[in-house]
C-alpha cells in the first residue's frame, strides 16, 4: 500500500521553506500554498488551499500571528520558527479557543533529538560531580536574527531539569570559569547550517557532546513528518517533538 499524500502549506519560503519544498514533493506530497512577506498568510487564503496541514518557518516576530491564523482556520501546525516563546500562553489560548493544534521544536532533526536524550542522561550524571563546570556553544549562519539558538537554549533546559545547583542561563560573549549559571557562547559564521556543543570542564579534563547538522534536510525532514502525526492526533492544543518521537 503507498504512504498517504498530503496538501502542505508553507508559511516562510526562504532556506527552511524551499528545502521543505524539494523533500516534501520527493516523498510524494502537494505543496498547495506558499507564503512569505509579499504573500503574507491570512486565514482565508489558507482556507482556500484546502492544506491539511501548515508548516510555519518565518521569523520570530511573525510566528505567533500566523499560529493564531493557524488556529482559527484549524490548520494543525508544525513549527519551527525560534525566538518566539515568550508569547506561548497566548497562543495557547487560541488553539485552545479554536480546538486547534500545533507542535512547536526548537530543533526537528533525529540527530539533536539523540543529542537531547544524551544531554538529559549526562546532566544527571554530572550533577553528582560538581568539580566540573559546564557550558554551551553554538555556531550558526550570519543570516540567524535569534541569539543564543532555540537548540542551545532547549539544551541548556535539559541540563537545569537536571542540575538543580545551577541558576538558569545567559549568553556570554566569553565562556567564563565559574559561573553558577550555564553560559552559552553564540558564535556566528558564513553558511554554518547548525553545530552545538555542550562541555563539562574540570581541571583535570573536559568532556564533551556535540552535533553539527551538515544540510538542512533533517530539520525539513523531520517537520514534514511532525506536521502528519500532528494531523493523526484527536486532541487540541500544543504538541511537542518529544510527543512525535515518542509515537515512532
Ligand atoms: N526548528 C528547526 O529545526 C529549525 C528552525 N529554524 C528556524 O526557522 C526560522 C526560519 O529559518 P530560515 O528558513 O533559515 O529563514 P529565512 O530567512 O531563510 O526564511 C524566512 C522566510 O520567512 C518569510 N517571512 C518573514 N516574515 C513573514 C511573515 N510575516 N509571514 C510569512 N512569511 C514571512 C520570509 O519572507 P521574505 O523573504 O519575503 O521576507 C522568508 O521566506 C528561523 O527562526 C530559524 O531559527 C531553522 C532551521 C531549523
Ligand atoms: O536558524 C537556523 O538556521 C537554525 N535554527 C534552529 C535553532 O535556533 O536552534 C535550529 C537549527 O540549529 C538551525
Amino acid at each position: 500500500m503507498s504512504n498517504p499524500s498530503y496538501k502542505i502549506a508553507l508559511i516562510g519560503y526562504g532556506k527552511m521553506g524551499k528545502t521543505i519544498e524539494q523533500l516534501a514533493i520527493s516523498m510524494g506530497h502537494n505543496i498547495v500554498a506558499k507564503f512569505d512577506s509579499n504573500n503574507p498568510l491570512t486565514e482565508e487564503k489558507l482556507l482556500a488551499s484546502s492544506a491539511d496541514f501548515a508548516i510555519e518557518f518565518t521569523r520570530p516576530e511573525a510566528a505567533a500571528e500566523n499560529i493564531s491564523i493557524c488556529a482559527k482556520a484549524q490548520v494543525p501546525v508544525a513549527v519551527g520558527t525560534t525566538g518566539w516563546l515568550n508569547k506561548l500562553p497566548e497562543v495557547k489560548a487560541t488553539l485552545e479557543a479554536n480546538s486547534s493544534k500545533m507542535l512547536y521544536a526548537s530543533n526537528f532533526s533525529i540527530g539533536v533529538n539523540i543529542l537531547f536524550e544524551i544531554n538529559r542522561k549526562l546532566a544527571s550524571i554530572m550533577s553528582s560531580f560538581p568539580e566540573y563546570g559546564v557550558e554551551i556553544e553554538e555556531v550558526h549562519h550570519t543570516q540567524k536574527l535569534d541569539a543564543p539558538s532555540g537548540t542551545a537554549i532547549s539544551l541548556a533546559e535539559g541540563i537545569l531539569d537536571n542540575i538543580p545547583d545551577l541558576n538558569g542561563w545567559s549568553l556570554h560573549e566569553n565562556l567564563k570559569e565559574d559561573a553558577d549559571d550555564i553560559p552559552i557562547k553564540a558564535i556566528r559564521q558564513d553558511d554554518v547550517k547548525g553545530i552545538h556543543h555542550v562541555t563539562y570542564t574540570s581541571s583535570i579534563d573536559k568532556i564533551e557532546i556535540s552535533h553539527e547538522a551538515f544540510n538542512r534536510n533533517g530539520f525539513a525532514q523531520g517537520s514534514i513528518l511532525a506536521g502528519i502525526f500532528l494531523c493523526k492526533q484527536k486532541e487540541a492544543g500544543v504538541y511537542t517533538i518529544k510527543d512525535f518521537f515518542k509515537s515512532l
